[in-house]
């Protein structure tokens, strides 16, 4: 008897807790947010409307399609999306009163690293620490590093070139040797890990991604770094929109589901990824070797100084920089080259700025020779703006006495976001937001439009790596196009996309061949 009070009890509180407290809630609408048009019905009362759509793959597009109704939408019950490209400076600018979001607390590990911190004081201890690293007079440092990776990619796409295509005609399937979509992350893998570790992973020169998986009790395994990576992105995006209930969450998609379970399987591996990257670096550093990495940044300042950090917060900084310093880059080196081969005019304008830069026999392009071409930075930006890597609207939450933003006043605690996805799609700013037009970054104009660029977020929690990423995105795509003609495989082709917390497109096989006017050379 008193099992079934207490069971009809556990019911009827887990009822009143899920639907009648929310329903309450809702109603009473303390923030004043129900005058704001909701993402879907049950928006305004339950975040599993937005977890809904995360399993369907593309939240950004649901949220810009909601839009179009209005500036404001309310994506859950505490959470609102804004649109206008007035709200990027009231939510991420450098005088924003907003905070990241719980989001990122919920996705951290057991330390904080510099992407996820919240506290602002902590955030610029860390950021100062890791600037001098990331810092753009630091980038020649860098750049030897980028061009040995780059020069392995060209052996690799040397080795798998074609005989020129006929006019007229698609490549047959067994001429299409490149998966882009595959070589372009190895390449940003293979790159962050030299410039942040030293280490040399040879994911260029054996065409795979198969590195070392250290568990803590530091059994070891081989993996492969990008389905780990993209398992972890997977789940953890689909799940992490209630924040109260992330953890709960995990706990029940373990139970419940096979794919699930899976997926945080590769979030061990993930983690163990990490944790192997930065035992070997620390040994390399303990028997006395001298590296000049970002790994050197974390360990001690430029005089020397320790930094005297926890273990498991150097862990976490070499997490973050293999994860957001390799997927971002590789998505935008995709997206680019598959924008130029869908729109040829720009593709020929681009060549012909790049053959008058560059000497025919020269394989790897200089950073010095194409870091000013204008054309080839405005094919760069119109890519991440039509396609941003990271497209989901990075939540920030506004201080308890509440903020202006956008011209409202929204609540203390609030969640508040914008997608660069819908920003960049502003037709008041962007005319044409659907066309590849990279004739509008070029000039005064073009200068114009960088406030409202915001594939790498903007203000004091803007990307720090953004330098590294145009100079790895400038020297392989002038290299690779100086070099080769490629081709997708029919002209109508598009790649899948799934968006995690970055808008990811599956793979893209190009036949490849060599110049006519360089073989020829
Ligand atoms: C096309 C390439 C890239 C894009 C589109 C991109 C985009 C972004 C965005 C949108 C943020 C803000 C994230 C947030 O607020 O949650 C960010 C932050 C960050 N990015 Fe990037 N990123 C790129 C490349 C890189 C690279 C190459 C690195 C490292 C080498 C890097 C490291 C970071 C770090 C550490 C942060 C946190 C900065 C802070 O909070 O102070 N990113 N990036």
């Amino acid at each position: 008897m008193l099992g079934v009070a207490a069971l009809v009890s556990s019911i009827a509180l887990t009822l009143c807790y899920f639907i009648l407290v929310p329903f309450i809630n809702y109603f009473r609408d303390p923030k004043g947010l129900r005058k704001y048009p909701k993402l879907s019905f049950w928006s305004g009362i339950s975040d599993l409307p937005f977890i809904y759509e995360s399993h369907r793959g593309f939240r950004s597009n649901a949220v810009l399609k909601a839009h179009r109704q209005s500036p404001v939408v309310r994506i859950g019950p505490n959470a609102l999306s804004f649109s206008s490209p007035k709200a990027i400076k009231d939510i991420y600018g450098h005088n924003t009163a907003c905070t990241k979001d719980l989001f990122y607390q919920e996705l951290a590990g057991s330390h904080f690293h510099l992407a996820d911190v919240i506290d602002k004081s902590d955030h610029a201890r860390k950021r100062k620490m890791l600037s001098s690293a990331y810092a753009i007079k630091n980038l020649e440092g860098w750049e030897h590093k980028v061009a040995d990776m780059t020069g392995r990619m060209i052996r690799a796409f040397d080795a798998r070139c074609m005989a020129p295509l006929v006019k007229g005609q698609d490549p047959s399937q067994q001429d299409l040797t490149v998966d882009y979509r595959m070589w372009s992350n190895l390449f940003t893998v293979a790159a962050i890990a030299n410039i942040g570790l030293s280490e040399d992973l040879g994911f260029l020169d054996r065409g795979d991604d198969l590195i070392t998986s250290e568990a803590a009790d530091g059994t070891l395994k081989q993996v492969h770094f990008r389905e780990c990576l993209s398992a972890t992105a997977w789940a953890q995006s689909n799940l992490v929109w209630s924040y109260s209930w992330y953890k709960r969450f995990v706990t029940l998609s373990n139970l419940v589901s096979p794919t699930y379970r899976q997926k945080w399987r590769l979030n061990k591996d993930w983690d163990g990824i990490v944790r192997n990257r930065a035992t070997t670096r620390f040994k390399r550093y303990q028997a006395g070797e001298k590296l000049d990495d970002f790994f050197t940044a974390i360990l001690h300042d430029k005089a020397g100084t320790p930094n005297n950090l926890e273990w498991g917060e150097m862990v976490a900084e070499v997490s973050i920089m293999m994860n957001a310093g390799s997927d971002t880059t590789a998505i935008a080196m995709n997206n680019v080259m598959f924008l130029l081969l869908k729109h040829p005019a720009c593709l020929n304008k681009l060549r012909e700025e790049l053959d008058g830069a560059l000497d025919d026999d020269e394989d790897v392009a200089p950073y010095d020779k194409v870091k000013h071409l204008p054309y080839l930075r405005a094919c760069l930006d119109e890519s991440m703006r039509l396609l941003p890597p990271t497209t989901f609207g990075l939540p920030r939450r506004t201080p308890a006495e509440g903020a202006p933003v956008d011209g409202d006043f929204i609540a203390g605690h609030t969640s508040v976001s914008i997608s660069s996805y819908i920003a960049h799609r502003d037709p008041t700013v962007f005319p044409e937001p659907e066309q590849y037009r990279p004739e509008r970054w070029l000039g005064d104009a073009g200068k114009e439009l960088q406030p409202y660029f915001i594939a790498f977020s903007a203000g004091a929690r803007g990307c720090i790596g953004r330098n590294i990423s145009y100079l790895e995105q400038m020297v392989v795509l002038a290299s690779l196009l100086h070099r080769y003609e490629f081709a997708l495989p029919h002209a109508r082709w598009e790649p899948t996309r799934r968006e995690n917390f970055n808008l990811s497109p599956g793979p893209m096989p190009l036949k490849i061949w060599k110049r006519k006017c360089l073989s020829d050379a």
